[in-house]
């Protein structure tokens, strides 16, 4: 097995120094569209027939955008954006679209992460908790590693007294393949500081997520 150039490829996925890494992998996208070639050949299709000529090109660049996250730092997309500010009750985000790719199959995980944070003298710009989400949903994941890299990030960057994440999440590799179970979810949380700590915080933040949004 070749293992990748790059260490964020490599590393352990719960530790976070390999966040700003911005090598370029080793492979051409030539190459990346020859082996997308020889994957439609595999399958018993022509790719020269007209609408598969450009398949390779769509596909590599459709994987490539699914995986940007690689290729982004959380220091890049905070853009400085956290405030010294004297608040301490829960900040919540709610309903944040997930599109994400499994990394058994390449197949796509859709689903919400809730993002909740009890401040501790420094706040941050909301978009930028969906950014967070955003910057690892965009990689191939594991719907656990997911919410905790999520977690992790924001308690690393804001040192709060607390952070929760939901994420509900839904993998077509269970529906559209293998066991075939439409409409199944799985849901995984992350707990740190109050929120693993005092039971009525943590119900505070189930409660506020169990209820019907007022938009959307
Ligand atoms: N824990 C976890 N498992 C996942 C996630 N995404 C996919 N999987 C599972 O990864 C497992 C891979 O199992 P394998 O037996 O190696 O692969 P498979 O033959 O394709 O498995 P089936 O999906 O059962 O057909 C499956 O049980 C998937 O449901 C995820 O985010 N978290
Ligand atoms: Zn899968």
């Amino acid at each position: 097995m070749t293992l990748s150039t790059r260490p964020d490829l490599n590393s352990n996925p719960q530790d976070l120094s390999f966040i700003s890494t911005q090598q370029q992998p080793k492979v051409t996208e030539a190459e990346m569209m020859q082996a997308v070639r020889k994957l439609l050949i595999g399958l018993g299709e022509n790719p020269d027939r007209e609408g598969l000529q450009n398949t390779p090109k769509r596909v590599v660049k459709a994987l490539q955008f699914l995986t940007k996250g690689y290729h982004e730092s959380l220091d890049e997309l905070l853009n400085g954006a956290v405030f010294t500010e004297n608040a301490n009750e829960m900040v919540l985000v709610r309903d944040i679209d997930i599109f994400s790719s499994c990394e058994h199959h390449i197949l796509p995980i859709i689903g919400r992460a809730h993002v909740a944070y009890i401040p501790n003298g420094k706040v941050i710009g909301l978009s930028k908790i969906a950014r967070i989400c955003e910057m690892y949903a965009r990689r191939l994941q594991v719907q656990e590693r997911l919410t905790v890299q999520i977690a992790d990030a924001l308690q690393g960057l804001l040192k709060p007294h607390g952070v929760a994440v939901v994420v509900e999440a839904t993998h077509m590799c269970m529906v559209m393949r293998g066991v075939q179970k439409p409409g199944s979810w799985t849901v995984t949380s992350a707990m740190r500081g109050v929120f693993s700590e005092d039971a009525r915080t943590r119900e505070e933040f189930m409660n506020l997520i169990r209820h019907k949004a007022y938009f959307g």
